[in-house]
């Protein structure tokens, strides 16, 4: 067994299976303690609850927690594995929740026959969480369930894959385009993949100013073309009314590949019939479309990154996820709308562009981070990104009129 795959398995198995707990935040150790916290004193919130619900707020942890539901049916670019095997990246988005955003999270697996089954049971618990972030879940699916959740439940539902990885990448890309000086109006984009990452992704592309018709997305049967016959209402949106049939057609003289895809499916020859200073990123996890050191072998004027913590320009979800719910808790949003993620994607965006703290290059193991090329996209360790995402986010939620809350103090210290 590779020295690796040994150490990730050892970190999973040890000091305890699994990667999160639940700890205690009142003290309970006296009899007094103990009927305070349980029989009799529990009664009193209950019955303030009972009285009225916004009470759960006050004497609950609801507020500050975030329930991470999967069904296993898209698991990273791994495929359909099942709920239980998707666990470990459940509990892994619940670390990175608590880690980066102090917020309270647990993973739930749901197995179930039909996606009404599926939306009952999260609809029928919603009410026990501040949010809801829906994970890894298979296309078309994806889509029926967090809409149905949205109208269902008056808590944030968001769906990460889809919305997470899209801001993400559209910080990330609109940053790189400056940096090739391209416009993002005129380059001709190739996104391998047509799941819920694709879909939501170039959506968002073309809000930042993208053109629909300079877009080629692929699914396992080629292009997503007009003359298709086979294609389900969200990849009809993408149709293109062109010749080109396969990843070959399209990516001659392409700007962008964006790739949600799967393993190793970009050749060096592709790469090398890409325009001059190519954007590339190469998101599936774990393994890309194509390794950055066989990519920059090939090109040397490509900006490159990858879903992986391991290489330069990690554009991940985990940049978005745990500060945009951050900020949504903070002033109670009744949902994540359009305004509040164009807000993490310009407070991401920002945020690259300013000097990197020691704290971050020592994280990083590096000895220097400056907007360029290899940095296009700020670390997922950086402190700051926590209080400024999720402050543009709140911001952008108390504007638009969704948030039940003020502005916290907090964020102007
Ligand atoms: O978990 C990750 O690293 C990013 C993600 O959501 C996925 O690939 O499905
Ligand atoms: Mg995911």
């Amino acid at each position: 067994m590779s020295d690796f795959k040994q150490r990730a398995l050892d970190y999973h198995a040890f000091p305890t299976p699994g990667k999160i707990a639940i700890e205690i935040t009142t003290e309970a150790e006296t009899s007094e303690d103990l009927s305070l916290a349980y029989s009799p004193g529990v009664a009193e919130p209950c019955r303030e609850i009972a009285d009225n619900a916004e009470n759960v707020y006050k004497y609950t942890g609801k507020g500050n927690t975030v329930a991470v539901i999967s069904n296993g049916s898209a698991v990273l670019g791994l495929g359909n594995l099942g709920p239980m095997a998707s666990k470990p990246v459940m509990e892994g988005k619940a670390l990175l929740f608590k880690r980066f955003a102090n917020i309270d999270s647990f993973d739930i697996e749901v197995t179930h026959e039909t996606p009404e089954e599926f939306i009952n049971t999260v609809a029928s618990i919603a009410d026990t969480f501040g949010g809801i972030n829906l994970e890894d879940i298979k296309a078309p699916d994806c889509f029926i369930i967090e809409k149905a959740l949205q109208e269902r439940c008056n808590i944030p539902i968001f769906h990460d894959d889809q919305h997470g990885t899209a801001i993400v990448t559209a910080a990330a890309m609109l940053n790189a385009l400056d940096i090739q000086d391209k416009d993002i109006a005129h380059v001709v984009i190739v996104c391998l993949g047509a799941g819920a990452a694709a879909i939501a992704c170039m959506e968002l592309l073309i809000q930042c100013g993208a053109k629909r018709e300079k877009i080629y997305m692929l699914d396992t049967k080629g292009i997503v073309h007009s003359r298709r016959t086979d294609l389900n209402e969200y990849k009809t949106l993408f149709a293109n009314n062109t010749d080109k049939r396969t990843l070959d057609d399209a990516i001659e003289e392409a700007d962008v590949f964006v790739g949600v895809s799967g393993p190793n499916l970009l050749s060096t020859e592709q790469l090398v019939k890409m325009a001059e200073r190519p954007i590339v990123f190469a998101c599936s996890n774990p393994d890309p479309e194509i390794k950055p050191e066989l990519a920059h072998s090939v090109r040397n004027d490509l900006i490159m990154a990858t879903g992986r913590s391991d290489y330069p320009n990690q554009v991940n979800n985990v940049l978005c996820f745990p500060f945009i719910f951050r900020g949504a808790l903070d002033v109670r949003a009744r949902e994540i709308n359009q305004e509040m993620k164009i807000a993490a994607v310009h407070a991401i965006r920002a945020l690259a562009k300013e000097p990197v703290p020691e704290s971050v290059l020592k994280a990083s193991g590096e000895s220097a981070l400056t907007f360029s090329r290899d940095y296009i996209i700020p670390r997922p360790m950086d402190p700051r990104l926590c209080n400024k995402v999720a402050k543009a986010v709140a911001q952008a939620a108390v504007d638009s009129g969704v948030a039940i809350l003020p502005m916290p103090d907090h964020y102007n210290d």
